[in-house]
């Protein structure tokens, strides 16, 4: 998935940007699991989203309507997923980033 997926690449890279940031601003026990919890929750949605793609692929190359819904709900799933995350980076960091303004 990592070398071949450019989100899935993206995604890691913010994920470790995040958790460096978190380490810098020494965060609380409840902020680090909320952090790692949703670094994982993207990352496992790229991962069924690169396999549902690939299931896809295999079955059939033709355009077909079920095939369009299979990687359009998947790639959606990957993007609720980023959405959440977003949000809970900025529940997590905001405080500490506005503390030291
Ligand atoms: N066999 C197909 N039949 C109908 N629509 C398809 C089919 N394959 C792809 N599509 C449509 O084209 C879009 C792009 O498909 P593609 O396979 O390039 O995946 P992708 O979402 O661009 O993912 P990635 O870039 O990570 O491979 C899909 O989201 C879907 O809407």
């Amino acid at each position: 998935m990592f070398r071949t997926q450019r989100n899935a690449q993206i995604h890691l890279l913010v994920g470790a940007c995040a958790l460096t940031l978190g380490s810098m601003l020494g965060l609380e026990r409840w902020e680090w699991l909320a952090l790692v919890l949703v670094i994982a929750l993207v990352l496992a949605a790229e991962g069924l989203n690169t396999a549902i793609e690939a299931v896809v692929d295999l079955i059939t190359t033709a355009r077909h309507p079920l095939a369009k819904i299979a990687k359009d709900v998947a790639a959606g799933t990957v993007l609720i997923c980023a959405i959440t995350a977003v949000i809970v980076g900025c529940i997590v960091f905001l405080p500490h980033l506005l503390v030291g303004m």
